[in-house]
């Protein structure tokens, strides 16, 4: 790669010590030019959506996620002061938490556990890793993130006899969503069972008159911290949802949200040679000819880092992946998005990226601070473990370049609270000109409906066959169907009555 097209295309954020690098990616100077109508069409978008335009048709909803870190871009003082309340109040719990004066049966909160899905699991689940540091943080984090038996087993015997120092902050936007419903159910019992009060050693944050809002009111839980609908779940990390684990584990919120506010300024610059995020919304356009056509390998060359991938499978796959676009065509759209680690990774699947299909494009993310202190050397001339995973970054991209395959190399200076504000600000951002690029909607995610529809009627026939074996249990597939009225599931009664 030539140092002329390096230096051509390199783009700095000052403020944050960030940079991108999109050199490694074929396209020709000329591809800026013909992308001229839809970059304009995407800033002009963002502006509305910033300005309170309804940028979520579908839900008739605003979309405010960049007004959480930056109140002033709200569109009403209303909505101002209560993005400015939440944030205070949080702040005032997390310290009341901290000092003991909010405490458990058995004395000051030592452990938070966090109850979610999805957007209300995978922001709270990347920031608390990346920015977990056992020696100062305040309170050890652990997670319930899905409905099953055995992973609620798990967790609660690592919290074995300290649930009366155990806060559980239960978090839904919808305050519907059944996996957060039942492991918060399982909690509760867990905690009675330990003769302690569960709602006293609980929170929630979820919409205004949610069912999760009237059972905590009911039962008179310590807190309800609020969800807005025009905060996606996807993009609610700067809302309660990840503010308040994040302030209780002892992560310092304000540095989170100035990096998300320092990104969220460089990202609405208009000379998008100068706009990091239009600069990678435009790579996946050439990458993935804009369908999809090629998959966003996602490549942190930090452990910290490992669940941003998790992360971003959420943001830009239920953001993009729709089937209709805005005019109603059927477009069937979507980037899929994997990866994990590195330099691990390239001891597992890099072989393919190398030699093997090139249906891919690979998001290095490197971040320059090595570790806290000093590093011990590993081999003489000074080399540390640090050099050779940066030898390895650049190595592995250099040795995809040969082959031509395709990469973007985002830059940190380290992983901190502005460090991590500031990635997620990025691809939210990204996301949303990608989006308008399109021409679709990327705040709704009206396909994983059909699914949670489908589990429902399982539940009623399971509900329905368990109800006539208990009258008789020698009755065949073929009877259940017929009894329970459900002829022609006999393979989905078969699949219910496995053991
Ligand atoms: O926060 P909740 O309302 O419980 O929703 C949790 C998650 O479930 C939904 O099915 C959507 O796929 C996600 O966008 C959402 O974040």
């Amino acid at each position: 790669m030539s140092w002329q097209r390096f230096k051509k295309y390199f783009c700095e954020v000052p403020s944050l010590g960030f940079s991108i690098d999109i050199s490694r990616v074929n396209f020709p100077d000329a591809f800026f030019g013909s992308m001229s109508d839809k970059i304009q069409k995407a800033f002009s978008d963002m502006d509305a959506l910033v300005g309170g335009a309804v940028a979520n048709p579908d839900e008739n909803r605003m979309v405010g996620h960049y007004w959480l870190r930056n109140s002033s871009l709200a569109p009403s003082d209303e909505l101002k002061s209560q993005i400015d309340e939440n944030i205070l109040r949080i702040k005032e719990f997390a310290k009341k938490v901290h000092s003991g004066e909010i405490r458990g049966a058995d004395g000051k909160f030592e452990n938070l556990l966090c109850i979610g899905i999805g957007g209300s699991a995978l922001g709270p689940e990347f920031v608390a890793d990346a920015l977990s540091r056992p020696s100062s943080d305040k309170m050890s984090v652990f997670f319930l993130d899905n409905t099953d038996p055995d992973g609620f087993d798990l967790v609660f015997e690592r919290l074995s006899g300290k649930l009366g120092k155990t806060l559980a902050v239960i978090a839904s936007k919808s305050g519907g969503t059944p996996e957060p419903r039942n492991a918060m159910l399982e909690s509760q019992k867990k905690w009675e069972d330990a003769g302690l009060d569960f709602a006293r050693h609980s929170v929630v944050t979820t919409g205004n008159g949610s069912k999760l809002f009237n059972y905590a009111k009911e039962r008179n839980f310590l807190e309800i911290f609020p969800m807005w609908d025009w905060v996606g779940g996807r993009t609610s990390e700067f809302a309660a949802v990840g503010l308040l684990p994040a302030a209780l584990q002892g992560i310092d919120i304000d540095a989170l949200l100035l990096g998300a506010r320092l990104m969220d300024e460089a990202t609405s610059n208009k000379d998008f040679m100068k706009n990091p995020a239009m600069l990678l919304a435009l790579m996946w356009y050439f990458c993935t000819g804009g369908a999809g056509k090629k998959d966003m390998v996602i490549l942190p060359y930090k452990d910290r880092l490992l669940l941003l991938s998790r992360y971003l499978q959420q943001l830009i796959m239920e953001s993009l992946g729709k089937e209709f676009d805005l005019q109603g065509n059927r477009v069937e759209q979507g980037i899929s998005v994997y990866g994990n680690k590195g330099s691990t990774d390239q001891h597992a699947y890099v072989q393919q990226l190398r030699d093997g299909v090139n249906n891919f494009f690979v998001t290095f993310i490197e971040v320059l601070k090595s570790r806290e202190g000093g590093s011990v050397e590993v081999e003489e001339g000074g080399i540390t473990s640090g050099d050779y995973l940066r030898a390895f970054l650049l190595g592995t991209r250099e040795a995809l370049s040969a082959k031509g395959r395709e990469s973007i190399t985002l830059t940190l200076p380290d992983v901190s609270e502005k460090s991590i504000g500031a990635i997620i600000a990025l691809f939210d951002r990204a996301t949303g000109f990608y989006a308008s690029f399109i021409g679709i909607n990327a705040y709704h995610q009206p396909g994983v409906e059909a699914g949670k529809k489908a589990a429902g009627r399982i539940l009623e026939i399971k509900k329905a066959i368990s109800a006539l074996i208990e009258q008789n249990p020698n009755l065949t597939i073929e009877e259940l169907a017929e009894k329970s009225g459900y002829v022609g599931d006999e393979e989905l009664i078969f699949k219910l009555m496995q053991k």
